[in-house]
């Protein structure tokens, strides 16, 4: 690590290092929860504001500021990669992501490009920003999307419930897939190094949606994949695999060797940091829905997993997914204070 980070708590639970508690962040910590995220978001669009640095730099800012998480993550989305690569990309109130033009047929696999570094450039150019800004206070995380993931937007036009069409691809047409895939993790590939080279302190790849997919599939469609894209990242911070599913599938994806794996809240965290090898830190796993919850009930679930926890190095305190839109901010605020008064 090049920068001297005055809060470097999340660094040391990644690399399993021994810390006084628990680091937090979350994931969606800058967002709808946030009355300050509208006054940004009522004047731009989604996709204006994570393609505008200075925007994106302060969205990015507004959890460091008004929470006091002990680490950032870039201000942007996973699916930046599929709309690189050719997809018509748009995020509509209330309806979601959507691509306009999805990915369904060779030819449209065919279209999809690789060679698109170049667009992402806005990225590279938030991460500048947000460094400065930071100015070393706590790290900062760059992400991207695992293919699967990106495959299933790209292929269903937007999000699903069910992955009809997806599964159906992998089912009828393996080899079509195949080819989308390889496309997506090339690309990710690149820019995530992309990140990195920018000065991101650690990265995640999310893998959102892996749970819609048996053990064979995962296999076959998505740990390939993920084991390919780690395998060939630069490995100079810390790198954090998430799944939803991995309490079924952390032990395949410890098999591509990332720093951190993250947990969602189905699983006992102690049970699943045990079965990996040692050197592997996990990251979760509090169910999100705890925050709409009282106070001293917020309180007593945080203190449970910690206490589950004690003792073990390699911990990295969030949610299991991501904060809602509609979840009250003063618990979320509450949470991060009850993790950042806690010793061990
Ligand atoms: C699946 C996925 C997406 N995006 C992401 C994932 C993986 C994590 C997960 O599983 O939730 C990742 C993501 N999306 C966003 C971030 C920024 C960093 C953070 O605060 O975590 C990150 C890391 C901002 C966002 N990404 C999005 C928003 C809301 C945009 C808005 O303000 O309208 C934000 C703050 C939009 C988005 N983008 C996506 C969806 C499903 C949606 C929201 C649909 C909805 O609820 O309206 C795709």
């Amino acid at each position: 690590m090049s920068t001297i980070l005055q809060n470097d708590l999340f660094i040391k639970a990644a690399l399993s290092q021994q810390v006084e508690r628990p680091p937090v962040w979350m994931m969606r910590q800058a967002g709808r929860f946030m009355p300050e995220y509208w006054e940004i978001k009522n004047k731009y669009s989604f996709l204006e504001m994570c393609k505008t640095p200075e925007i994106a730099a302060d969205v990015t800012m507004l959890p460091v500021d008004l929470l006091g998480i002990d680490a950032a993550i870039l201000f942007s989305d996973i699916l930046v990669t599929g709309e690189a690569m050719g997809g018509d990309l748009s995020f509509e109130q209330g309806v979601g992501p959507r691509f306009s033009n999805p990915v369904r047929t060779w030819k449209d696999a065919e279209n999809l490009s690789v060679d698109c570094l170049d667009k992402l450039q806005y990225v590279a150019d938030a991460i500048h920003v947000i460094q400065q800004r930071l100015d070393g206070r706590i790290p900062l995380i760059g992400f991207a999307g695992a293919p699967f993931t990106i495959l299933s937007y790209l292929v269903e036009g937007g999000s699903s419930r069910d992955f009809k069409l997806t599964k159906l691809m992998l089912n009828n047409e393996p080899e079509l897939a195949h080819l989308i895939l390889q496309k997506i993790a090339d690309l990710t590939i690149a820019y995530l190094n992309m990140q990195i080279d920018a000065g991101v302190n650690a990265v995640q790849l999310f893998d959102s949606w892996a749970n819609a997919l048996s053990w064979n599939d995962y296999h076959t469609f998505s740990h390939k994949y993920n084991k390919y894209i780690l395998a060939n990242l630069k490995r100079t911070v810390p790198v954090i695999s998430f799944a939803k599913g991995a309490s079924v599938f952390a032990p395949v994806m410890a098999e591509s060797n990332p720093d951190v794996i993250s947990v969602d809240w189905n699983a006992d965290l102690l049970n699943i940091k045990k079965s990996l090898p040692a050197g592997i830190a996990v990251q979760g796993n509090l169910d999100p829905f705890i925050m709409y919850a009282d106070k001293p009930v917020i309180k007593a679930k945080i203190h449970e997993l910690f206490e589950r926890m004690r003792g073990e190095n390699g911990f990295i305190c969030n949610l299991g997914h991501g904060i809602m839109p509609d979840m009250p901010f003063d618990h979320v605020k509450y949470a991060v204070e009850v993790i950042r008064e806690f010793r061990y």
